[in-house]
């Protein structure tokens, strides 16, 4: 029996390494649909390749135009916009799984109405967990949802934890994660220096071929921050026992140290196929298209601390967390609006951490409920920050 597959996000990075693999192996895996804002060029030619029978793109004038092009061509595929439609679709029951690959919170109410649904839900989007993470895992855990990683460091890590680890990590003999950081472009740069970097040397990311936002979080080392709040959801650790490490080969995915002194730790090749590859076939193994690991020509591995006087954004996401509430929902709501506006060339790179520290001190902690709570806080601090944003600019 095939899995019918969503793919949240299918024009993206995350969404086209999706489709390779899932390309490898068409007697395991269904295109059941595709989803992405508006860049349908790339769709259509998804949409020939994988013919779904659903396609949704979020805005509408793209929709329409998508539309009209397929029916001059006679094809029948159900096009739908708006993105309630992604909320409804993650809900058919003819679904079985669902890659969450939308970035930032538009990602949100698809992927938890996914773990709602209690579907397998491969999760890229890691902001869904940072803003939501209370609600998000509470839905899995009511609905028995299947929740496989995709984030490189925190698939490294689930496969580095027993199959039976139940969000326990005393009870398992954990004594810490090790998340590792590749540093990004500007690794061992001085704040002088980060005080001209521009968008483009921004996004260069060293080793990995990534989205534009995620690749500026990876400079700013908010995307480790991003992943030290993911990494404490997903698996139940307190801020304490997550330790990062700056690792430039980004060939150790990350690591988990346990009481008798092992360590267990995923490796590979930086290419984003292979946790994909991985969360697709759990708990089988499946071909990715990714190369084996050469050690001998890896030669050496090095491993240095996080400079967080350079890069303040990571101890900022360690104090969201360790405040709680709803102060990870503003942390990342403001660091939405800043890359923005830094790849806007609105704002200097080192503006990025000042709009976060500002906005964090400035919106006060409310519970997070429910999904509406988390978007009221998320649509306060955005308005906040871009307050903030404007005033520099
Ligand atoms: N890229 C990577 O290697 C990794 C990514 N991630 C996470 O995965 C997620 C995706 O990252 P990445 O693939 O790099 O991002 P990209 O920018 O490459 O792709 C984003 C995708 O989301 C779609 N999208 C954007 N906004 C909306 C919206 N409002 N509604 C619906 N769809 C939308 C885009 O559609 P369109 O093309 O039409 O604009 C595109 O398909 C992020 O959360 C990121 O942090 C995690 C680990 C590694
Ligand atoms: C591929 C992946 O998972 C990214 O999140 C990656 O971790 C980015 O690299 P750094 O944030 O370590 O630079
Ligand atoms: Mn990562």
């Amino acid at each position: 029996m095939q899995q019918r597959i969503v793919v949240l996000g299918s024009t993206g990075s995350i969404g086209q390494s999706t489709l390779d693999v899932i390309a490898r192996h068409p007697d395991r895996y269904r295109v059941y649909a595709l989803a992405a804002l508006r860049q349908i060029d790339l769709l259509e030619t998804q949409i020939d390749r994988f013919q779904p029978e659903v396609a949704v793109v979020v805005d509408p004038e793209a929709a329409d135009l998508l539309k009209r092009r397929l029916a001059d061509r006679g094809l029948c595929v159900d096009v739908q916009t708006g993105s309630d439609a992604l909320v409804h679709l993650v809900q058919r029951p003819d679904v079985d799984t669902v890659m969450a690959a939308i970035v930032g919170a538009a990602g949100l109410p698809s992927a938890l109405a996914a773990a709602e649904a209690g579907k397998r839900l491969l999760l890229a989007n890691k902001e869904a967990l940072v803003m939501a993470g209370p609600v998000f895992m509470n839905a899995v855990r009511q609905s028995g949802a299947v929740l496989l990683p995709i984030d490189s460091e925190h698939n490294a890590i689930f496969q580095s934890l027993p199959a039976a680890y139940s969000g326990n990590p005393q009870a398992t003999g954990i004594s810490h994660i090790v998340l590792t950081a590749s540093g990004g472009p500007f690794r061992g740069y001085s704040r002088d220096q980060l005080a001209t970097v521009t968008p483009a040397q921004a996004v260069s990311h060293p080793k990995w071929s990534m989205g534009k936002k995620i690749s500026v979080d990876s400079a700013s080392l908010m995307n480790k921050g991003l992943e030290v709040i993911e990494a404490h959801f997903l698996f139940g650790l307190p801020a304490e026992q997550i330790k990062v490490v700056v690792h430039p080969q980004s060939t150790i995915h990350s690591l988990v140290q346990y009481v008798d002194g092992s360590v267990l730790a995923e490796l590979g090749e930086p290419d984003m196929r292979t946790p994909i590859a991985h969360a697709l076939a759990w708990p089988e193994r499946i071909a990715s298209g990714v190369a084996l690991l050469d050690l001998v020509a890896c030669g050496q591995f090095d491993f240095a601390e996080p400079d967080l006087d350079a890069f303040p954004c990571l101890a900022l996401a360690f104090e969201a967390l360790k405040r709680g509430g709803s102060a990870p929902a503003v942390l990342n709501a403001a660091n939405e609006i800043a890359v923005a506006a830094f790849l806007d060339n609105k704002i200097a790179f080192l503006d990025i951490p000042e709009v976060i520290r500002e906005t964090l001190a400035a919106i006060p902690d409310t519970p997070l409920s429910g999904l509406d709570a988390v978007l009221a806080v998320d649509q306060r601090a955005r308005l906040d920050a871009q307050s903030r944003v404007e005033s520099r600019a």
